[in-house]
């Protein structure tokens, strides 16, 4: 599929540093308008609508259930992993290498982390029928994600009549940052505690693309907390069959 190069590496690298970097350190989020151009950004939204419409997108899940509260009152978006290798996945592959590139020039200027592995991309669709997602923290307990980066593909999207603006709540600031999910816009911030936040109800079909960029250090730990946990369980199953 040709793409034209909308951005090259000096603007990329030129947005990455006069940008993102310093939004994150002093606010801890950031977005970018543009960022693949109208052709290439299509084609992300026309490979996400034909995933939706071929079924591929599922009820998105919750990490534990709460007696009596219906999934879907929590978070109403439905979604898919991807790698970005799979059939009718090049332009999410093309949107997720640029990134990949734009998170590596900034990765050393973040701070101490190391930031060199990231999730898969989740695409996710709110389908407009008042669902949203509550409000939460990606990131609450140390699993490792460091930086999410959401995609919007969502074009003359009017929030008063559409509703589904992200609502972030940083932490120990007196105001809230309400982010209009349209097309061919970036958003970046800090997964953590810093950074609660919360999708409105939307009422018209709402996709977006998120990877988690994960800090090294913090995601082995995890993995490591994850391994023995797993033992333990299995020991006590076997102890108690
Ligand atoms: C255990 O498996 C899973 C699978 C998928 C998961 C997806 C989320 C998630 C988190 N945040 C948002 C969000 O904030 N979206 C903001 C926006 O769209 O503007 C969102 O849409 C989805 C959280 C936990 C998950 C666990
Ligand atoms: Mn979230």
């Amino acid at each position: 599929m040709p793409f034209i190069e909308h951005i090259s590496y000096s603007d990329l690298e030129r947005l990455a540093l006069q940008r993102l970097v310093p939004a994150l350190l002093s606010h801890g989020f950031c977005y970018v308008d543009g960022l693949l151009g109208e052709l290439a950004g299509s084609a992300v939204l026309d490979q996400v609508v034909e995933m939706h419409n071929s079924g591929q997108l599922q009820d998105g899940r919750l990490a534990g259930s709460i007696p009596g509260v219906s999934r879907r009152s929590i978070r109403g978006d439905k979604i898919a992993w991807v790698s970005g290798s799979e059939r009718g996945c090049e332009a999410i592959s093309f949107l997720l290498n640029l990134i990949d590139r734009l998170i590596s020039v900034c990765a050393s200027r973040l701070g101490d982390k190391a930031i060199q592995e990231r999730s898969k991309a989740m695409v996710a669709c709110y389908p407009g029928n008042g669902a949203g997602y509550v409000k939460h923290v990606d990131n609450p307990n140390h699993d490792g994600r460091h930086l999410t980066c959401i995609y919007y593909l969502n074009k003359d999207w009017n929030p008063k009549e559409h509703g589904g603006v992200l609502r972030i709540f940083p932490e120990s600031k007196p105001y809230v940052v309400d982010i209009k999910p349209l097309f061919d816009r970036l958003l970046v911030f800090w997964s953590d505690r810093r950074n609660p936040h919360e999708v409105q109800p939307s009422y018209a079909t709402r996709y977006a693309i998120t990877v988690w960029y994960f800090d090294s250090e913090e995601r082995a730990q995890a993995k490591k907390r994850f391994r023995a946990l797993t033992a333990s369980t299995e020991q006590k199953g076997c102890s108690s069959s």
